[in-house]
C-alpha cells in the first residue's frame, strides 16, 4: 500500500522533461553560457571561463523548474564533435543556437563605415566584410545552422538564436538585437532557395510558417517550406550574465506551449 501510494505521488508530481540542445561553431561561448544558467539558477560556483576547455563531447545540465525539468545538452563545436550532433537531434524538444555577437557587431559597424564613407566619397558600393574573420565565422554558422534546420528530425522544434558576448555597452551603443534579427530574418526567409534544397524538400509538405519570437512579425517563406517552427534572438553575456534568464523565460514559454514535447 505504501509504495502504491508512494508511486501515485511520484506519477502525479512528475514533472515533465524539456531537452534543449545547445549548439553553434566553437568559441561562441556554448559552455560558458550553461556555467552561468547553473550558477544563476542552482546557485552553484560556475566555473570561471579560463578553466572551460573546448567541448570534446557532450555537457549536461538538469534544471529543475516550476513546472519542468529543462535539459541542457551542450555540445562541442569543433567539427570532430560537429558529426555528432544529429545523434541528438530526434531527443531534443528545441535548439539553443550560439552565435558571437561580436561578429555581427563588427559586421555592422563596418558597414555604417562604408556607407558613411560612401555617401561623403560617393563612392561605389563595395563588399569589405567579405574574408574578414567575422565574414567568415558568420558564415560557418549560418552554413551550420542552415543544415540543421534542414534535418526532418528537428522539425517543428523552435530556436532560439543566443547572441553571445554582447556585453552591455556594446548592446547598448548599437541596436544589436534587431541587426541580428534581421539578418537571421532575411536568411531564413531565403533558406528554400538553397539548392542544396532539393533532397529535403522530398519530406512531406506541411504549413510554411516561420516566425519570429514577436508573433506579429511573421516571415513568411516565399517558397514553399516544409517547415514550421518558432525562432526568436536573445542577446546575452555569459560573463556578465545578461539575458541569461530571458533566453530560459522563452524556452519554458515554448515548452509549455509545446505541451508534452513534440510529437515524435
Ligand atoms: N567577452 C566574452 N567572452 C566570452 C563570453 N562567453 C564566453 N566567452 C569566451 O569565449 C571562449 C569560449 O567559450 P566556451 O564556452 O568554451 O565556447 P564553446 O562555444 O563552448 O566552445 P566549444 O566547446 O569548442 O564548442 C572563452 O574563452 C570565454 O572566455 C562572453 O559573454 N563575453
Ligand atoms: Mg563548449
Amino acid at each position: 500500500m505504501y509504495h502504491l501510494i508512494t508511486g501515485l505521488y511520484a506519477e502525479w508530481t512528475k514533472k515533465e522533461r524539456f531537452n534543449v540542445l545547445v549548439v553553434g561553431p566553437s568559441g561562441v561561448g556554448k559552455s560558458c553560457l550553461l556555467e552561468k544558467i547553473k550558477s544563476l539558477y542552482l546557485k552553484r560556483p560556475a566555473l570561471p571561463p579560463n578553466r572551460i576547455a573546448p567541448t570534446v563531447g557532450q555537457n549536461v545540465l538538469e534544471l529543475p523548474l516550476d513546472k519542468m525539468t529543462m535539459h541542457f545538452w551542450d555540445l562541442g563545436g569543433s567539427p570532430s564533435v560537429r558529426r555528432l550532433w544529429t545523434k541528438y537531434y530526434d531527443e531534443s524538444d528545441a535548439v539553443v543556437w550560439v552565435v558571437d555577437a561580436g561578429h555581427f557587431l563588427a559586421l555592422h559597424s563596418q558597414s555604417q563605415q562604408q556607407r558613411s564613407g560612401d555617401v561623403k566619397g560617393k563612392g561605389k558600393a563595395t563588399e569589405p566584410d567579405v574574408g574578414t574573420e567575422a565574414y567568415e565565422a558568420r558564415e560557418l554558422s549560418w552554413k551550420l545552422l542552415s543544415e540543421l534546420l534542414k534535418n526532418p528530425s528537428l522539425e517543428g522544434c523552435p530556436i532560439l538564436i543566443v547572441a553571445n558576448k554582447a556585453n552591455e555597452n556594446q548592446s547598448t551603443s548599437t541596436d544589436l538585437a534587431s541587426t541580428v534579427k534581421q539578418w537571421f530574418a532575411e536568411k531564413l526567409a531565403r533558406i528554400d532557395d538553397d539548392p542544396d534544397e532539393a533532397a529535403s524538400a522530398q519530406a512531406p509538405a506541411q504549413t510554411s510558417n516561420v516566425f519570429a519570437d514577436n508573433e506579429e512579425e511573421s516571415y513568411r517563406s516565399p517558397t514553399r517550406s516544409h517547415r514550421n517552427y518558432e525562432w526568436g534572438v536573445i542577446l546575452t553575456s555569459a560573463l556578465e550574465g545578461t539575458g541569461v534568464y530571458d533566453a530560459v523565460d522563452w524556452l519554458q514559454i515554448r515548452a509549455q506551449g509545446l505541451k508534452h514535447g513534440r510529437s515524435r
